[in-house]
């Protein structure tokens, strides 16, 4: 039986949403562990003024393409931007590419979604189902293809506590509420939002659970493959570990963690931290993409890519490992740190309240009194508005727990050779978490705030500066506190030098006791 990589060897790839944090991580590892292969089409808008030929090749210039470009500088020629908008109708191909795709792709990745936990439905739907929806109708033109691999996730169906790898039925059939929302305004379809997504916490999951059926329903014309991963978080080995690109997820958290901005987040202890690593990912998905065309199996296959039935790790050990996390952050400091690094998870809602009052507040609403003081615009409260935003969408995930069973993930191991389990490693169970969110919070210095190593003392310096305006405002809380409670009554005065000559005492009778001994 053909390897992985001999399997792609001569084969052509399509691969939507190349341009994000997974499609870079798979184009990446196609052209160093598959070199064989043919070609990679990756559809991708133009953004942000720029084409979309100048964000691919600029997208291959990045870090993560190093090793490959090592291996092999002209990697890029393999690489074929095509252009298209996935929210327009015929995801905006012109004629000509679409043929020149029809004709010749064997493999489709789509990874393209939106991630976003605030999008509107209308949007959401668009893009995750409705594109979905015409990329297969691409797909099932395509007159060589022997695969196709969709990227779902773990909690599409986070309604649920158990979740098999199986494809439940959807909260509401998808064509009836494409045809529902075409002709309701977007104030209509925000007010009905909360009704239609029911037990599901945003958008994102619920049009994701949409667009697994959409999938299904052309399970009987394509081999379909689905993919579920969890949290998706930094690399564990490949290219480089700790590699993450983007503030999603934990990697924000991490980061305002290290910037001494977050001091607390609520969190249930005892539930599984279903983390996985982005590598993971993208090995599993290659080596499904290898299985689905080779062994054609009847229906489509769901893998749930999780870690937490294999390899769990709670949120309580991120809590301890917090202790970790704050320590890999004293070691390598970020730049301009806002305080130094101290945050704590906790799951009760009253006590997260208080700190974030005591923690994130007064110190936010402190600083921009001596920004408007000293003649600067204030920014603080705003960057924890944003913040408080950010962590109340993501606290859903964060406190409650799942199960997902992952024997797809298993069976698959099982059908791979020595050294495909070498080349495409997904084994979780060798994963070491306490090094590998060591790894995590280095890489969101290096890859996300392209913070230089070499800055570190620099940094030290700084949360060493923070720590003495630290002392220097606990003393100086502590004499006002003086001034305006202690020295006013008698009482307070008369316990205050008792306890001042009683310390006093004790460090004569100190004092003289060391003296005799010597
Ligand atoms: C040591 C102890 C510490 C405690 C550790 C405890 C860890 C707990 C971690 C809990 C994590 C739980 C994670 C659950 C995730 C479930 C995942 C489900 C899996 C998936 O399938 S999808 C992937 C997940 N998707 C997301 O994470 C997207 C979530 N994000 C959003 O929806 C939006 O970004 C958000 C939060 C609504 C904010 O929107 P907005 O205010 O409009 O801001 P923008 O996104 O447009 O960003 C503007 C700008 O800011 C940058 N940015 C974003 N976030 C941060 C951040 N945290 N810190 C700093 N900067 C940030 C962003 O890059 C943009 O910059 P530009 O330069 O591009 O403008
Ligand atoms: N990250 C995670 O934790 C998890 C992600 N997933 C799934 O993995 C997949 C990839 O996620 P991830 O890489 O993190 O997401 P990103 O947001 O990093 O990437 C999204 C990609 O989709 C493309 N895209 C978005 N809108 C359009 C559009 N209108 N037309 C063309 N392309 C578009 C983006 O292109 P552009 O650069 O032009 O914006 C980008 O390439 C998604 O399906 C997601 O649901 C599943 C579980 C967890």
């Amino acid at each position: 039986m053909a390897s992985i990589a001999d399997y792609y060897a001569g084969k052509s790839v399509l691969i939507t949403g190349a341009t994000g944090f997974m499609g870079k991580v798979l184009v990446e590892k196609l052209l160093r562990c598959c070199p064989g292969v043919s070609a990679l089409y990756v559809l991708v808008r133009p953004k942000a003024g720029q084409s979309m030929q100048q964000r691919v090749s600029d997208m291959m210039k990045c870090k993560l393409f190093d090793r490959v470009r090592e291996e092999d500088p002209d990697f890029h020629k393999k690489v074929v931007p095509i252009s298209s908008e996935l929210t327009q109708p015929g995801l905006a191909i012109s004629p000509q590419d679409e043929s020149k795709l029809v004709a010749c792709v064997n493999i489709v990745f789509h990874c393209a979604a939106t991630i976003r936990f605030d999008e509107p439905l209308k949007h959401a739907l668009q893009l995750n189902v409705i594109a979905t929806q015409q990329l297969l109708s691409l797909a099932k033109q395509m007159h060589n293809l022997e695969a196709f691999v969709h990227i779902s996730t773990a909690y599409a169906n986070c309604n649920r506590r158990h979740i098999d790898e199986v494809i439940y039925p959807p909260p509401v059939e998808p064509k009836k509420l494409i045809d529902s929302l075409e002709w309701m305004d977007d104030g209509m379809v925000r007010d009905i939002t909360p009704r239609l997504i029911g037990e599901r916490p945003n958008t994102y999951t619920y049009t994701k659970a949409l667009a697994e059926c959409v999938v299904q329903q052309e399970s009987d014309k394509l081999n379909i493959a689905i993919i579920r991963p969890s949290i998706v978080g930094a690399s564990w080995q490949e290219p480089f570990p700790g590699w993450i690109d983007n503030f999603n997820g934990p990697s924000g958290v991490f980061i305002a963690a290290g910037k001494g901005i977050l001091r607390t987040m609520r969190a249930n202890n005892d539930a599984v931290a279903d983390l996985i690593p982005v590598d993971v990912v993208i090995n599993l998905t290659l080596a499904a993409g290898w299985y689905t065309a080779v062994h054609r199996p009847k229906t489509a296959l769901v893998y749930n890519c999780t870690t937490g039935g294999i390899n769990p790790f709670h949120w309580g050990e991120i809590g301890e490992c917090g202790y970790h996390v704050m320590s890999t952050f004293k070691r390598n400091p970020l730049e301009q740190a806002f305080r130094r690094p101290n945050a704590n998870i906790t799951s009760n809602y009253l006590i997260n309240q208080y700190w974030i009052l005591v923690s994130h507040k007064f110190p936010a609403l402190l600083y921009d009194l001596y920004l408007r003081l000293s003649g600067q615009k204030p920014h603080m409260m705003r960057i924890f508005n944003r913040l408080h935003k950010a962590i109340s969408l993501l606290e859903y995930f964060s406190s409650q727990d799942w199960e997902w069973n992952s024997d797809n993930m298993s069976m698959l191991m099982g059908h791979l050779s020595p050294e495909d389990r070498k080349t495409f490693n997904f084994d979780v169970r060798q994963l070491n978490w306490p090094e590998y969110i060591e790894n995590y919070c280095i890489g969101t210095k290096k890859y996300v705030l392209n913070e230089d190593m070499s800055d570190i003392p620099a940094a030290r310096q700084h949360l060493r500066k923070l720590r003495n305006i630290r002392y220097t405002f606990n003393t100086l809380l502590l004499v006002f506190i003086w001034r305006v409670f202690i020295a006013r009554s008698q009482m307070a005065r008369n316990i205050w030098y008792f306890v001042v000559s009683l310390c006093f005492k004790f460090l004569s009778y100190f004092r003289a006791s060391s003296t005799l001994t010597n």
